[in-house]
């Protein structure tokens, strides 16, 4: 197929890079898209697939590489699929931690039966700019919205999100373990057989 050895991030998220080159691994080096341009292209989609080839197209353009892009976002049951493609613009650009605060308080009489949800990551991956056939790679990671924050790992949602299958929060996890079980993981296990890098 592809043979990938450098390709830029179309993010601008910091835990985003240090889990997607962790998975990678030496094989493919990932550089940021910060080092070209500290301009966040406006997400203007309507899924996570648009917003994802949006942000890949854009990063081809400006670096003049192949450009992975990585949305992702927190679907609740309980809010019909919200905030998901806003997950990041959840509390008006305010950042994490008040993303977490208004999720808690949007919530706080909601019974733990009614707290499902899963993160979502949608890969898409473009040779140059104009490409017309985007590979695209999805992930569903399903957890539970706990009633407070607790751990220190990862990044975003990760302190509010309860992982049924380790008892746990996904924060509480260590990195490793996360890249094991993610919705990242599942769509960069994807995507690294669509490539024949495993
Ligand atoms: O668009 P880029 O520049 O990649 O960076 P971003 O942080 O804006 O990324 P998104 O638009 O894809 O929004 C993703 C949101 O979902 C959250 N999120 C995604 N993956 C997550 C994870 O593994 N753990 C916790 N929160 C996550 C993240 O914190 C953001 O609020
Ligand atoms: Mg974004």
């Amino acid at each position: 197929m592809m043979n990938i050895q450098q390709l830029v991030l179309a993010s601008h998220n910091a835990g985003k890079l240090k889990e997607l080159q962790a998975m990678l691994g030496d094989t493919v080096q990932l550089r940021s898209i910060g080092e070209f341009s500290s301009v966040e292209p406006e997400e203007t989609g309507l899924s996570f697939v648009e917003n994802a080839i949006l942000k890949a197209r854009n990063a081809a353009r400006i670096s003049g590489l192949p450009a992975l892009a990585d949305d992702s976002g927190l679907a609740v049951d309980f809010l019909g699929g919200a905030p998901g493609i806003y997950s990041a613009r959840y509390a008006d650009g305010q950042g994490d931690a008040a993303n977490n605060a208004k999720l808690l308080e949007v919530l706080k009489d909601v019974p733990d039966a009614e707290r499902g949800a899963q993160f979502v990551c949608v890969l898409a991956l473009v040779r140059h700019a104009d490409d017309p056939l985007p590979i695209l790679c999805e992930g569903l990671w399903h957890g539970r919205i706990l009633h407070q924050a607790s751990g220190a790992h990862g990044f975003g949602y990760d302190p509010l999100f309860w992982v049924p299958e380790r008892d746990c929060s996904s924060a509480e996890l260590s990195p490793a373990d996360k890249n094991q079980i993610s919705h990242r993981a599942r769509a960069m296990s994807l995507l690294r057989q669509r490539l024949g890098l495993q």
